[in-house]
């Protein structure tokens, strides 16, 4: 079985191409484990689709499918075009909706789907909250460092991942991730609806550099029509082939 590793920003992913979908769910588990598999935040599965590039199929290492992933179709759209299954410019299906991304070298941005606000903020645990589903839901508050028990409370309250911003000249953002139960390095649709708070209620700007906890610094944008656009490198760490029958 040939592979491909990722990270997006500190984002990191195992990424393969099939022919048919299937519920590859025990599979994301054994392959995402950071002990006994390769380590990931996420499985990325490409399958051909009738009328995009290729539609995908996405697990978080928890083995949970997720409707998307900002920073895992970036690391996806350059898996794409190095494996010759689209050109610079693409399109894909994913279960949030098609997905545009283009590709520069190592440079990769995504327009994701349009963002829906899924509450008015609101106040809760001595915070102002902000609630946006960007293609997955995301909590976001600018009012409290990260905390890890808080975090896993809002997530589960409100079935979300969770923001933890500071916004001066650039937005510095960490999130808990929903599907890995944990902080990760880097969450694309988690930075978007940080962006969507600070554009929406800070006043901030149609451009902005958002820093994820990796600190490997990414560009959100909206423009005109409200489309939404998230850009910065990707890496392909390693390609192996596996034998999966070695099995415990
Ligand atoms: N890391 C992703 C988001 C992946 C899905 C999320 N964990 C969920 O289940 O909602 C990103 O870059 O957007």
């Amino acid at each position: 079985m040939y592979l491909d590793k990722y990270s997006a920003s500190g984002n990191d992913f195992v990424i393969f191409h099939g022919f048919k979908s299937a519920d590859r769910s025990a599979l994301a588990k054994r392959l995402c484990h950071r002990q006994e598999g390769i380590g990931a935040d996420g499985l990325i599965v490409l399958l051909p689709h009738e009328s995009c590039d290729f539609m995908w199929e996405f697990y978080n290492s928890d083995g949970s499918t997720a409707s998307m992933c900002g920073n895992g179709s970036r690391a996806c759209a350059h898996y794409a075009l190095t494996h010759g299954l689209a050109s610079a410019t693409m399109r894909f299906m994913t279960a949030a909706g098609e997905i545009i991304s283009r590709v520069e070298g190592d440079e990769v941005e995504s327009q994701l789907t349009a963002a829906k606000e899924l509450l008015a903020p609101f106040e809760e645990a001595g915070a102002r909250w902000h609630f946006f589903d960007t293609g997955v839901p995301h909590l976001v508050t600018f009012d409290l460092p990260y905390e890890p028990v808080l975090a896993r409370t809002m997530r589960e309250k409100y079935n979300a991942n969770v923001n933890f911003c500071l916004y001066d000249d650039a937005l510095h953002v960490r999130t808990y991730e929903r599907g890995v139960e944990a902080e990760t390095g880097a969450c694309g649709t988690g930075m978007v609806a940080s962006f969507l708070s600070v554009f929406t209620y800070l006043g901030g700007p149609e451009v902005l550099a958002v820093f994820p906890t990796s600190q490997e610094k990414l560009q959100v944008r909206i423009d005109a029509s409200g489309k939404l656009f998230l850009k910065g490198a990707v890496r392909r760490v390693f390609s192996v082939d596996i034998d999966m029958r070695i099995k415990q």
